[in-house]
């Protein structure tokens, strides 16, 4: 230990002259590159915060203004939205709406729904009229809602109201009308003023909507009060869907999780075995459901619910076989679009079409038979319902397969405004039926008088008014016997200005697209040869309605329908 630290001492003392040597200009270099990096740093630093600074202000200043600018619209807007506030909350409010506020204990959920229809139906469509006016009120439970009314806008208003106009244009000369988050309110609106009630026919809607028109000029001029979508003031309102179903026994549970999807076995001899086809069919479905595939329960549920004794003629039967109709006739054959396949008619977009005005009796009892039999697909429930409806009011079986799919989001609606007009002629007739949906003049005659002998025209779901023959809830072939037989003519409806047809009597009625098939010879031929042979018209009605329920559906080898093009 000794000999080494002797060695390293030796070998110290022995370099430590270079040592000293070396030294000196080692720290002078040390200190010139020190002092040159601090300035350097420094300088660099220093450039930094100052551009940094100033860029901070500028933000700073210009954040200043926009927020201001925001500040001043948002008071702005309070501002306008307050003044218009107290400013409605004097506007009269129509008798005939005033108890719809009021929800009876327990129908809450029903006001509400009814409500929400409602608002939709002004967004959509009613909110160009310069007739309507909407306001949002609190009424018990701090639930906000909307109602209609109609300023006529021409009278006269009072002393204060009208400082309240002037001060509010003054201050937004821009707007010609106050806005209320997004609704037109009418200006002018006279304090005595007592608004009538007022229908406004989907089929209306449907029509101005097509020849891009404003919805209301033609129909709100001949009845300018207000819009009444779900109570007609003559009938106490026969829709009061909560109140009417009866209540469902639920299927018994076997499991404590009853709906898990369970996959549905793809057979070997499936076409659907090649790998194109390898997709998993899933079905809501209790396991080991008794009641799985048994379309017999579900046809005897569809039949349970179809008498109802406050319901127009008794039955919802009609109204059934018009949802079924509606599933399917908005099928194109050119883009394989549309169609019952997909069980669309759920979806908002599709259901609130105006044409499907009055469809909702139909589709809560069928939405309450799949919550019973949840393993059928809405496809094929929604067109098992007309089918049955049509057997039991006396018509003929018709062939009706199970298997098509429900689509899972609404991207598959199709296009609105496919449905027929029935204020037009042969031509629309043939684009809707021929050209669209691939029918001939005779299964076009067939369906038509078929579905057209049944139920009848609601004032407040389409504007016409009446029904096509004296037993509505018989499935025969009185339609075309009527048709043939009665004098037909062209009248309004008192209430709506629509035109359609009535008999001497004034007791029955007829569309225009259903004289037609009295008008054009082709359609007239049918017409006579279903008045007399009343098997036949049974047989070729049930061979087109079976047509219209599989269009746009198409089935592997196992029957289902595992695409909706
Ligand atoms: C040109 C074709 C058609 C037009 C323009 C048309 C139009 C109408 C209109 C406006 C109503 C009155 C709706 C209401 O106010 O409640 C109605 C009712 C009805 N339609 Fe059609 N329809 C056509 C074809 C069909 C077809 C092909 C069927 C069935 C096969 C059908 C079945 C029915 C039924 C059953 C009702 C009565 C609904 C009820 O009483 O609730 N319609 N139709």
């Amino acid at each position: 230990m000794d000999r080494i630290a002797g060695a390293y001492s030796n070998a110290a003392r022995s370099i430590e002259p270079i040592g000293r040597i070396l030294l000196i200009p080692y720290v002078a270099l040390r200190a010139a590159l020190q002092l040159t990096h601090y300035n350097t740093l420094n300088v660099l630093s220093y450039t930094k915060l100052f551009i940094l600074y100033h860029y901070n202000m500028i933000l700073m200043i210009n954040g200043a203004k926009e927020d201001e600018i925001t500040f001043k619209d948002s008071w702005d807007q309070k501002k306008r939205f307050n003044l218009t506030r107290t400013f409605n909350e004097r506007r009269p409010v129509a008798e005939n709406v005033k108890d719809w506020f009021e929800a009876p204990s327990g129908f809450q959920d029903f006001n509400d729904k009814s409500w929400k229809r409602t608002e939709y139906y002004y967004e959509r469509y009613i909110v160009h009229a310069p007739i309507c006016y909407i306001k949002r009120i609190t009424f018990a439970g701090n639930k906000t809602a909307p109602y209609l009314f109609d300023p006529i806008s021409e009278n006269t208003i009072s002393e204060d109201e009208s400082l309240q106009l002037l001060e509010a244009e003054t201050k937004f000369p821009n707007s010609d009308a106050i806005r209320d988050s997004g609704h037109v309110i009418a200006p002018r609106v006279p304090s005595d003023f007592t608004p009538k009630s007022y229908i406004l026919s989907s089929e209306s809607v449907r029509q101005n909507h097509n020849s891009g028109q404003l919805v209301s000029q033609s129909v709100a001029a001949k009845s300018p009060s207000i819009t009444q979508l779900f109570d007609d003031p003559e009938k106490p309102s026969t829709v009061a869907a909560p109140t009417a179903p009866p209540p469902l026994v639920p299927g018994p549970v076997t499991t404590s999780d009853p709906y898990v999807t369970e996959e549905r076995p793809i057979k070997s001899s499936d076409s659907s075995s090649s790998f194109l086809y390898k997709i998993k069919i899933r079905r809501k479905q209790k396991p080991q459901d008794p009641t799985y595939g048994n379309y017999e329960l579900v046809r005897q549920a569809i039949r349970d619910c179809l008498p109802k004794p406050d319901y127009d003629d008794g039955s919802i039967g009609p109204n059934m076989v018009r949802f079924t109709w509606h599933c399917c006739a908005h099928f194109d054959r050119e883009s394989g679009t549309g169609g019952c396949n997909g069980g669309t008619m759920r979806f908002a977009q599709e259901f609130n079409d105006p044409g499907n005005t009055g469809l909702h009796t139909a589709k809560s009892y069928l939405d309450q038979v799949h919550e019973k039999y949840p393993w059928i697909s809405f496809a094929d429930l929604y067109t098992l319902g007309g089918v049955v409806a049509i057997e039991a009011m006396g018509g003929p079986r018709i062939d009706w397969r199970p298997g098509r799919t429900d689509c899972p989001d609404s991207k598959k609606v199709p296009p609105m405004g496919r449905l027929p007009l029935a204020t037009k002629g042969t031509e629309h007739l043939h684009e809707v039926f021929t050209d669209r949906l691939g029918f001939n003049d005779q299964e076009l005659v067939a369906l038509i008088g078929g579905g057209h002998t049944l139920g009848g025209c609601h004032v407040k779901f389409s504007g016409f008014d009446g029904s096509w023959t004296a037993n509505p809830i018989k499935f025969d072939n009185d339609f075309f016997r009527v048709l043939l037989e009665d004098q037909w003519n062209l009248e309004e409806v008192p209430r709506t200005g629509m035109p359609q047809y009535n008999n001497a009597d004034h007791n029955l009625m007829m569309l225009i697209t259903d004289i037609e098939l009295i008008k054009n010879p082709a359609f007239k031929y049918w017409v006579e040869v279903y008045a007399k042979d009343s098997e036949l018209f049974m047989k070729d009605f049930a061979t087109a309605f079976a047509k219209l329920l599989e269009l746009g559906v198409h089935r592997d080898a196992d029957g289902i329908a595992r695409t909706k093009v």
